[in-house]
């Protein structure tokens, strides 16, 4: 659906040249939901804005639903971009327009009758959940359902991309996940490919399919985000995905726990759905004459099955310490020592 080839922009500034996109090649397919994840100023923003060309690329293709979007200009480019539709962080609403205004707009400006822009828009309505508040005016919404605005008016040319630039950054958790689950509803009901950016590894543990993880305007990795949990490359893709696994405070808690004691080796057990149900621990003690205990554990769900982490410390003899891990990682579980030798 979507690929781009040797894509860069470069800024011209008072300072000098800036690279916020750095000769990207990246190919999204139909109905995938796909997350680039990265730091401020990774180049996240851009990326997203040259998908519809509101940056012009200084180099390199873009190509949308199987059009070259650098040869397109005018009329071409408009109606290329009515495929593509976008939501913003601030949501970017008309203030003095209603709720059904809104989401008219696009309508109005493709020249669409008034009646059929009444049943398109009461279909979006219900699309999105906003039932009986088609007459009310974004400063009556909240935060939640204004972004909910924004995806109707964004659907309402019956796109086959969504793009979400921070979608959900500026609302509570809660809130959050109902716009993620409601982007999660629309990919499966009208098979919507949807590309997001984010900081947020939440945002991409909960929706997307596959994640490219994004560092001075390059692409530091990418693949499916149950690859990428359990087995990140990148130091920086591992800082994400602690985002989720917390190992941080986790270490904080285990050292104020034994403080005096010997606490032994303590692992990072990683594995996926599947692995979890089998009797990894029982095995560990029944094989090695080594003690285990459980300090914390953690089951999440991605969009492809589910992937765990288990904090464990383990005492014993340092030899069966290290026969023991190796065991672990041969029944294909990811280990990592956070902390002991
Ligand atoms: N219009 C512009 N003119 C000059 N430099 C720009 C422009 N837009 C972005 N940049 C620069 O390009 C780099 C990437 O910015 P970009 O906004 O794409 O990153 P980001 O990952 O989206 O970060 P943030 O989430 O903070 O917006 C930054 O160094 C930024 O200063």
């Amino acid at each position: 659906m979507i690929t781009l080839s040797k894509l860069a922009k470069t800024f011209q500034t008072r300072d000098g040249q800036v690279t916020a996109v750095d000769h990207i090649d990246l190919s999204i397919e139909k109905g995938e939901i796909f997350g680039v994840i990265g730091y401020s100023g990774a180049g996240k923003s851009t990326l997203i804005r040259l998908l519809n060309m509101l940056e012009t690329p200084s180099s390199g293709q873009v190509t949308v639903a199987g059009k070259n979007m650098n040869e397109l200009s005018g009329k071409g480019l408009r109606q290329a971009r009515q495929e593509i539709g976008m939501i913003f962080q601030h949501f970017n609403l008309l203030w003095s327009r209603t709720v059904a205004d809104n989401i008219a707009f696009p309508l109005e400006i493709k020249g669409m009758p008034k009646s059929e822009q009444k049943k398109r828009v009461n279909e979006l309505i219900k699309l999105v959940g906003l039932e009986g508040r088609g007459g009310s005016y974004p400063s009556q919404l909240s935060g939640g359902q204004k972004q909910r605005v924004g995806i109707a008016r964004a659907l309402a040319n019956n796109p086959q991309v969504l793009l979400c630039d921070e979608a959900t950054s500026a609302l509570d958790p809660k809130t959050t996940d109902s716009i993620l689950d409601l982007l999660v509803d629309i990919n499966k009901k009208l098979n919507l490919t949807i590309v997001l950016i984010t900081h947020e590894m939440h945002v991409i543990r909960k929706i997307c399919h596959r994640v490219a993880v994004m560092e001075n305007g390059r692409i530091a990795e990418q693949g499916p985000v149950l690859d990428i949990f359990k087995r990140p490359k990148e130091e920086m893709t591992k800082e994400f995905v602690k985002q989720v696994t917390e190992p941080e405070e986790t270490e904080e808690a285990i050292r104020h726990l034994f403080k005096d004691d010997g606490i032994g080796r303590v692992l990072q057990l990683t594995f996926t759905g599947s692995d979890a149900k089998r009797s990894l621990i029982t095995d560990v003690v029944r094989k090695y004459d080594v003690s285990v205990s459980i300090l914390q554990g953690k089951i999440s769900q991605t969009q492809h099955g589910s992937y765990g982490s288990l904090f464990v410390s383990v005492t014993g003899d340092n030899q069966l310490i290290d026969e023991t891990i190796a065991f672990i990682r041969s029944q294909q579980v990811e280990v990592e020592v956070i902390h002991g030798e």
